[in-house]
C-alpha cells in the first residue's frame, strides 16, 4: 500500500492521539451516542441505505433522506438538538484547523462488518466551503481513497489507523475522497469493533 498522497492542504498524523486520548475519545463519543442514536440514513432520491450508521454532535448535523442531504439543528427522529462537540475535539480544531472559527458539527460515521464503506464523494453541503475539514479516526483501519477535484482524476488509498487525525484545507478540502473497506479485527478499541470516524466542519461562513 503506498504512502500517503500530499495533495496541497492535505496534511496526515498517524498517531496524533496516544492510546489513552482514543480511549477517552471514545467515552466522549459513546455519550453522544446516547443522547442522539446512530441512524441508517438512505440515499436522497433511490432512498438507498447507506453502509455505515451516523449520527452528529453540535449545533448542526449532517442528515440525508430521499429528499436530499442538508444540516439540520435537530436528529431526525428524536427532534431533539444534537449533543455538544466534545472538549477534545474543539481543542484538536483549535490547534489543527487554522480556522478563526469553532466548528459546527461533528458528524460521527460507523462503520461496522466487511460491507461497510463510503463511496467517493467531495464534502459540499458546507457553505463555507473554504473552512478545513478535520477528520480522526477511531477503532479498526480504514483503507482511505484520495484523488482530487474531478472525480476522474486519479485516486490513491492508504491505510488509515485508530488515532490518526486527517486534515483536508486548501486544495485537498475540495479532493474527492471516500472509504474502500475497513479492516475488521486490526483494532480492540471499539468493544464490539468497527470503525468511528469523526469530522469536524464549519457549515456557515458567519457567526
Ligand atoms: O470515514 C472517513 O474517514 C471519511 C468520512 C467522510 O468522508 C465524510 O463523512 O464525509
Ligand atoms: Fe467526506
Amino acid at each position: 500500500m503506498p504512502s500517503p498522497p500530499s495533495p496541497d492542504g492535505f496534511r496526515y498524523l498517524p498517531d496524533r492521539l496516544d492510546a489513552a486520548a482514543q480511549q477517552a475519545l471514545l467515552e466522549a463519543v459513546q455519550q453522544v451516542a446516547a443522547a442522539a442514536p446512530f441512524q441508517r440514513y438512505v440515499t436522497p432520491g433511490r432512498g438507498r441505505p447507506f453502509s455505515i450508521d451516523m449520527t452528529n454532535a453540535g449545533p448542526l448535523g449532517w442528515v440525508s433522506d430521499r429528499r436530499g442531504y442538508r444540516y439540520s439543528p435537530v436528529h431526525p427522529a428524536t427532534g431533539r438538538p444534537w449533543p455538544p462537540i466534545p472538549a477534545t475535539l474543539l481543542d484538536l480544531w483549535a490547534e489543527l484547523a487554522g480556522w478563526p472559527q469553532p466548528p459546527q458539527c461533528c458528524l460521527v460515521n460507523l462503520y461496522r462488518g466487511g460491507g461497510a464503506r463510503l463511496g467517493l464523494h467531495r464534502d459540499e453541503d458546507e457553505e463555507a466551503a473554504d473552512a478545513p475539514i478535520l477528520n480522526v479516526s477511531l477503532g479498526d483501519t480504514a483503507v482511505f481513497r484520495l484523488g482530487g477535484r474531478q472525480r476522474s482524476d486519479p485516486t490513491r488509498s492508504f491505510m488509515v489507523p485508530s488515532g490518526t487525525v486527517m486534515v483536508f484545507a486548501g486544495e485537498a478540502r475540495a479532493a474527492f475522497h471516500g472509504v474502500d473497506r475497513i479492516l475488521p479485527g486490526s483494532s480492540t478499541l471499539l468493544p464490539e469493533g468497527g470503525r468511528l470516524n469523526l469530522t469536524l466542519r464549519r457549515v456557515t461562513p458567519g457567526d
